[in-house]
């Protein structure tokens, strides 16, 4: 439905924010997950149409939506990283003021304001001014204006920055259940914010799409390589030297480590199931360090993902 081919951007003063990105996006949730500078906001605003690509074609059901992007903006609801709104205006005005500036008529506003303020649980603070609103109603406000034209793609860009892990949660599900029949597109830089409900996942760093796969394709990548051990806390150091480490836990024991390495990293280590951050953080180091990334990783992907 929405096709990115060849994708870049460079900024003023020559910084290439984006590198050659080829994605195509069906209906699904497809999580843009990176560190942060990696290229996402600036992906996302060129999907969304509010910054032209220097270079590389957007399509919209086939058609280029460079040159001409008001198809796509008609189906397109986006919730910018900064999002802002008037402190003043209850949840309901400023969602009748949003609908009034995208051409809905009163009478389906109020109708459709009813049904979304329902859907972000918000029908019982509807009549309080936004200025009272925590962190994660606002961004479930944002997710209702996103939502006014009920649009076929939605790009929400770090929605979950700064809530709280219900609002978290809460908020993954409203997106779950808004990607069954449209194309959503989130960026974080939290693996765990896309893991249980990205259909599809984009690794981006330096401007550049490393992988682009299922969850199942990317947790092929560490198969293998993963670790568990035990260690004195004064080996600690020696084993982050020379390995990626996933996670470490100080325990009464010592020092629990998750390695990703090609070979067992110790001889009391114990192969372990990768995940996805095994995935993410093995892919950012094969890309950062390709002569010592763990094996296969700056390769070919199985699955035949990219
Ligand atoms: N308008 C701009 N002019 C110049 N450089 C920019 C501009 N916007 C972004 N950049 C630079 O482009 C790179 C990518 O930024 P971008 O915001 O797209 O990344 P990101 O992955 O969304 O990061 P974050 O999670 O920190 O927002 C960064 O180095 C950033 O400083």
């Amino acid at each position: 439905m929405l096709e990115l081919i060849d994708i870049t951007k460079m900024y003023r003063g020559g910084k290439l924010a984006v590198d050659g990105v080829t994605m195509s996006l069906g209906p699904g949730l497809v999580g843009l997950l990176g560190p942060n500078g990696a290229g996402k906001s600036s992906l996302m605003r060129i999907a969304a149409t509010v910054t032209r690509p220097t270079s590389g074609r957007l399509l919209f059901e086939g058609a280029d939506a460079v040159a001409a992007p008001d198809a796509l903006r008609r189906n397109l609801g986006y919730l910018p990283q900064d999002f802002g709104v008037y402190p003043n205006l209850t949840a309901r005005e400023f969602l009748a003021y949003l609908a009034a500036a995208k051409g809905l008529s009163a009478r389906s506003a109020r109708a459709r304001i009813d049904e979304l303020l329902e859907m972000v649980a918000l029908t019982g603070a509807a009549k309080r001014p936004l200025g009272k609103y925590s962190g994660g109603m606002l961004r479930r406000v944002g997710i209702a204006q996103a939502l006014l034209a009920d649009p076929k793609v939605i790009i929400v860009d770090e929605p979950t920055a700064g809530l709280d892990p219900q609002e978290r949660a809460r908020f993954r599900n409203v997106l779950a259940d808004l990607a069954a029949d449209r194309v959503v597109m989130l960026s974080t830089h939290i693996v765990s914010d896309i893991e249980s409900v990205a259909s599809r996942i984009a690794i981006v760093t330096g401007g550049r799409l490393l992988r682009h796969g299922t969850p199942d394709q990317l947790l092929q990548l560490p198969q293998g390589q993963v670790w568990e051990l035990l260690v004195a806390p004064a080996e600690a150091d020696a084993v982050r030297a020379r390995h990626v480490v996933s996670r470490m836990i100080r325990t009464a024991d010592g020092v629990r480590m998750r390695v990703l390495a090609a070979g067992p990293p110790g001889p009391q280590a114990v192969p372990a199931k990768p995940d996805l951050e095994d995935a993410y953080l093995g892919l950012l180091h094969a890309h950062s360090s390709p002569a010592t990334g763990v094996a296969g990783m700056a390769a070919g992907m199985p699955g035949g993902a990219r």
